[in-house]
């Protein structure tokens, strides 16, 4: 199963992109509507709503006065976390339940205003934010669904803003212009992205060779990365001593391969197959196969603590590495350690971005980023060697790295 979180403010357009999500074949979960039958009439949810707020917020039938019970718990703070205590653990429990009805092959989408006040975002292979100015939202609402002006503001107010929903943010649609703008990029998405994306993760597909194609530095790397960390550590448990984000995605200015490298580390590597599969299941497929660290003999350490799990992002649009290393390893210090040295030292990034992109030209037509990795390796060795002297220099241990 492929679970989409999708969020967005109020009138952003959720309910618009959802529905055209399900025309393609999602099987949706709609948390406002999740919302509205916790507290059916008879149900204890409304009967608690009522000791919290008052007959007030009864209509004649003894059903729920919606606007009633808005106009009191969107007035003050307190009022809405007392409303909030009340709803969302009812709320999350249903969902729950709905959840695991699903089929396994099914592509979820999952429409939760507050995922992103929630903390939520981890919980999804994928987070699609629906966006459009707060004005443009305001004036959708009071014009199409008579909503008072002051009633949206003081729901946009009690929300998220967009830098928060940004951050969680793995496909970000506009929809400030028209419809048929934001479901022609749903179009694509669906078919582009999730369906693939599903496959993989369901089947454990392998990943395609590439050729190495060197990108300029990106500002959004680190963030990408965070996104993925929270989602493996969330699907790691326990058994996760420490995620990072490593290799040349992680240094600032240094262009790279388009691959985010990640680094989790367990205590032992019995530790690694135990959450194999719970890896892959959150979209880190395990790769098949025996997996070491350079050099592949094991050089003079003990040849165990040369060997690592392979995991790789099922997202076809995001390339992950994930290396799934004991603590005890010595790739595992160093992995951290050459990151942290190329960030402190400039003249080395300039260095290294030179030689990538002379062995990239020189490999371009391989079709795949083998013989690149090989010839690259030298000079990392060499660094490696650098990076030792720098740290006895400057007194760098494992516990600074972050
Ligand atoms: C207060 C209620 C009765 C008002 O009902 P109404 O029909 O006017 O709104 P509806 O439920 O359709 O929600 C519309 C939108 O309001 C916003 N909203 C609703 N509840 C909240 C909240 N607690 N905090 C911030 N925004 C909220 C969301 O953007 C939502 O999509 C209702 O919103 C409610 O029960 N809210 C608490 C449950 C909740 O938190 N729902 C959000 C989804 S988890
Ligand atoms: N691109 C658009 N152009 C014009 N109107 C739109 C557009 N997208 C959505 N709308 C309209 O704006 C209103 C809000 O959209 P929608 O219901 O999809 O938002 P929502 O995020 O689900 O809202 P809520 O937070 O209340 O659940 C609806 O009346 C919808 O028909």
């Amino acid at each position: 199963m492929l679970r989409v979180g999708l969020t967005g403010g109020i009138g952003a357009g959720k309910s618009t992109v959802a529905a055209r999500l399900a025309e393609h074949g999602a099987v949706l979960i709609d948390a406002d509507r999740i919302a509205r039958e916790v507290v059916e009439p008879g149900t204890e949810g409304l009967a608690e709503l009522v000791a919290a707020f008052g007959h007030g917020i009864l209509d004649a039938e003894g059903a729920l006065d919606r606007p009633a019970l808005a106009a009191r718990a969107f007035g003050d703070d307190e009022s809405r976390l007392r409303l909030n205590a009340i709803m969302h653990p009812r709320i999350r429990d249903r969902t729950v339940e709905l959840m695991a009805a699903v089929a396994p092959d099914a592509i979820v989408v999952h429409d939760v205003p507050l995922l992103v006040e929630g903390g939520m975002a981890p919980n999804y292979h994928l987070v699609l934010v629906v966006d459009a100015a707060e004005d443009v939202r305001v004036r959708r609402l009071t014009e199409s669904r008579g909503m008072s002006e002051q009633d949206a503001r003081a729901r946009i107010a009690a929300q998220a803003s967009p830098e928060q929903r940004r951050a969680a943010a793995d496909v970000w649609l506009d929809n400030s212009g028209s419809r048929d703008i934001v479901l022609a990029q749903v179009d694509e998405l669906w078919a582009d992205r999730l369906v693939p994306f599903e496959a993989a993760v369901r089947l454990r597909k392998p990943r395609k060779p590439r050729s190495p194609e060197i990108s300029p530095y990106d500002e959004t790397w680190p963030a990408q990365a965070e996104r993925a960390l929270a989602r493996v550590r969330l699907a790691a448990g326990e058994r996760s001593v420490r995620a990072d984000h490593i290799g040349s995605t992680a240094v600032p200015g240094l262009a790279a391969k388009d691959v985010l490298d990640l680094q989790l580390t367990v205590s032992t590597l019995d530790d690694a197959d135990a959450i194999a599969d719970a890896l892959s299941d959150a979209g880190f497929v395990r790769a098949q196969g025996h997996w070491f660290d350079y050099p592949q003999d094991g050089g003079a350490a003990p040849e165990q603590l040369w060997h690592k799990r392979f995991h790789y992002g099922a997202d076809p649009a995001t390339m992950v590495n994930l290396h799934v290393r004991s603590a005890r390893g010595p790739a595992w210090r160093l992995a951290l350690l050459f990151r942290d040295w190329l960030r402190a030292n400039p003249d080395e990034v300039a260095a290294y971005t030179e030689v990538k992109h002379r062995l990239a030209r020189a490999h371009s037509g391989d079709g795949t980023v083998e013989h690149y990795a090989e010839e690259k390796q030298a000079w990392v060795d060499a660094g490696f060697v650098r990076a030792e002297v720098w740290a006895s220099r400057t007194g760098w241990t494992v516990e600074d790295a972050s």
